[in-house]
């Protein structure tokens, strides 16, 4: 039987729905699991034609990260650890799409387009997350992956991040980590402890007492996954971050009431995490690549600190560590415009801010034109990026033993930890726990001290239905609408009405609305501009249904 029949006949036993379209969205197709085996088999067909391609190992994730449980979904990850390239998103569509007796001619059309060479090895990582359907599903991407002839391993069920990883260690033949979840603990965990043991050395007197109190951490694993896999990681972290771990897994569902969307959305502490006043706590999302912090008062308000406090977190500290160690290299932060003002204006003052586009695809790409490139979507999806030239250079200087200047020293040796304990391959909600962690030990920050870095703006994010979202074009990295006629002169008229106002309009990417965003210096106005704003984009951009209310 030659490799296309195999296929044929695989591929009737993973049916495509007759007339269903999926859309390869920001996030991979993600929809209600019961819609996706074929797609899952079709993804698995792809990931070969993608790993002959590139001659590399490709990785292929089944996960809905932060969306109910009975939803699923699949992405691809490309050789570095990064999101698939952007033109193989369209023939992901083009297989995901074709009915049952035209795949073959879909895929033969790949291979004819990208000239594949059939004979060349293909190698495919598979992850899964801890829904009910993923078992199942992932078997479908297998299924495709044999069907073709490529060669599977399967990591199970493991976080998105570490999929990424053990993909990108892989193709970089072991300089990047080992492939394996025991390489991934071991690299993240030695480089958290070298971080924090510095704490000890330098500062010894001076924090020990601070250390001892808050080497506690409260988790919420959104009854996900990273609960499961940061239970693994517990034992290597050598006693330097003691963890009480809530929502994971035992009882409650997964993302019910919990977990880094719910808590960034609802603006409120998780269900089942039981919070004393001051105590650090954190959530990850379903998936584990998203992360947010929070605390309570002793009022008892709920602070949260999103994903631009921890950029501006990390983006200082490497400042000032490579000013330390006298390292002439640019950090750049990059945000997307629901970034708070505050948080632009703060780093602004400080170190270079650079705009996108929304999605994490855009946010990566932005951070690689810098030596250091710190990026952080608001709802705590990111990481930092060092460039080879930084890495190198940050080397070089930690390990020159010739160096008498204390300071200058630990900060180079700082700095090299700090690189080993981020997930360069995308955001990561452990390793991005770990630098928190890291940074505050080193820096003796309380949570309360970071959180009054600076304060948030008030801010409101609204959501309008129109009868076609495409009407509104943006420019700007999203900050100005260019089209329809008339929408950014009366966005303008509004902003100029209340203090330190900021409003953009955009089209979501992974819901059919249109999103609103407004801040302002009160509460109370920045509903009402927000509320301007979303009655103007129902006018001139064709709202559907009944006009929008203020929200109390
Ligand atoms: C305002 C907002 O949170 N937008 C989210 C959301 O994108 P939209 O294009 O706004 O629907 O989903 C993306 C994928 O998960 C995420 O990257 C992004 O941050
Ligand atoms: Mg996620």
């Amino acid at each position: 039987m030659t490799q296309f029949e195999k296929v044929f006949r695989n591929s009737a036993l993973h049916p495509k729905p007759v007339g269903l379209v999926l859309q390869y969205g920001t996030a991979g197709f993600r929809t209600n699991a019961k819609e996706l085996d074929h797609i899952m088999f079709r993804m698995g067909l792809l990931a070969v034609l993608r790993s002959k391609k590139t001659k590399a190992t490709i990785g292929v994730m089944v996960t809905a990260s932060h969306n109910p449980e009975e939803d699923n979904g699949v992405k691809l990850v490309d050789p570095m650890g990064e999101m698939v390239t952007p033109s193989w998103e369209e023939y992901s569509m083009q297989l995901a799409n074709a009915e049952q007796d035209v795949l073959l001619t879909a895929l033969k059309d790949v291979i004819e387009k990208e000239a594949i060479s059939m004979d060349q090895d293909a190698n495919i990582f598979i992850g899964k997350d801890t829904r009910p359907s993923s078992e199942k599903l992932s078997q479908a991407v297998s299924d495709g992956v044999m069907s073709l002839g490529g060669h599977v391993h399967d990591y199970g069920v493991v976080t998105t991040p570490q999929l990424h990883f053990m993909v990108r260690c892989q193709n970089t033949q072991g300089c990047y980590g080992s492939p394996t979840m025991e390489g991934y603990y071991r690299k993240l965990s030695q480089a958290f402890v070298q971080l924090t043991k510095h704490v000890r050395q330098s500062t010894f007197h001076q924090w020990v007492h601070r250390l001892t109190s808050s080497k506690h951490l409260l988790v919420d694993g959104a009854n996900g996954v990273g609960a499961l896999r940061l239970r693994d990681m517990e034992r290597f972290l050598q006693n330097q971050l003691q963890i009480s771990l809530f929502n994971d897994c035992r009882e409650g569902k997964l993302n019910f009431q919990c977990g880094a969307d719910y808590v960034k959305v609802q603006q409120k502490p998780p269900q089942g995490v039981e919070m004393s006043v001051g105590e650090r706590c954190c959530s990850f999302d379903g998936d584990a690549d998203r992360i947010v912090y929070y605390y309570k008062d002793s009022d008892g308000c709920f602070h949260l600190q999103d994903g631009d406090k921890i950029a501006t977190l990390i983006g200082t500290f490497l400042k000032d560590m490579l000013t330390q160690a006298g390292l002439d290299l640019q950090v750049a932060v990059v945000q997307t415009a629901y970034a708070n003002g505050s948080s632009t204006r703060y780093l602004e003052d400080v170190l270079k801010v650079s705009w996108c586009t929304t999605g994490v695809k855009h946010l990566h790409h932005a951070a690689q034109e810098f030596d250091i490139g710190v990026y952080f979507e608001a709802n705590g999806h990111g990481t930092v990026l060092f460039s080879n030239a930084a890495v190198h250079k940050i080397e070089k200087l930690a390990q020159d033993s010739s160096i008498k200047n204390e300071k200058k020293r630990t900060a180079a040796q700082l700095l090299h930890s700090t690189i080993n304990v981020i997930n360069q391959a995308v955001g990561d909600a452990i390793s991005d726990m770990l630098l928190v962690e890291g940074v505050l030990a080193v820096q003796g920050l309380s949570v309360q001290q970071w959180d009054a870095i600076y304060s948030d703006l008030p801010n409101r994010q609204r959501k309008i239905k129109v009868a076609d979202r495409r009407v509104i074009t943006t420019t700007d990295a999203e900050r100005r609408v260019v089209t329809p006629p008339g929408l950014q002169e009366a966005v303008d008229m509004l902003v100029k009405k209340y203090p330190q106002s900021r409003a953009f309009v955009r089209p979501s990417g992974t819901e059919d609305i249109i999103r609103v965003y407004a801040e302002a210096d009160t509460q109370e106005n920045t509903d009402a501009l927000a509320q301007e704003v979303c009655l103007a984009v129902y006018r001139l951009a064709g709202g559907v249904g009944e006009e929008p209310k203020p929200l109390h």
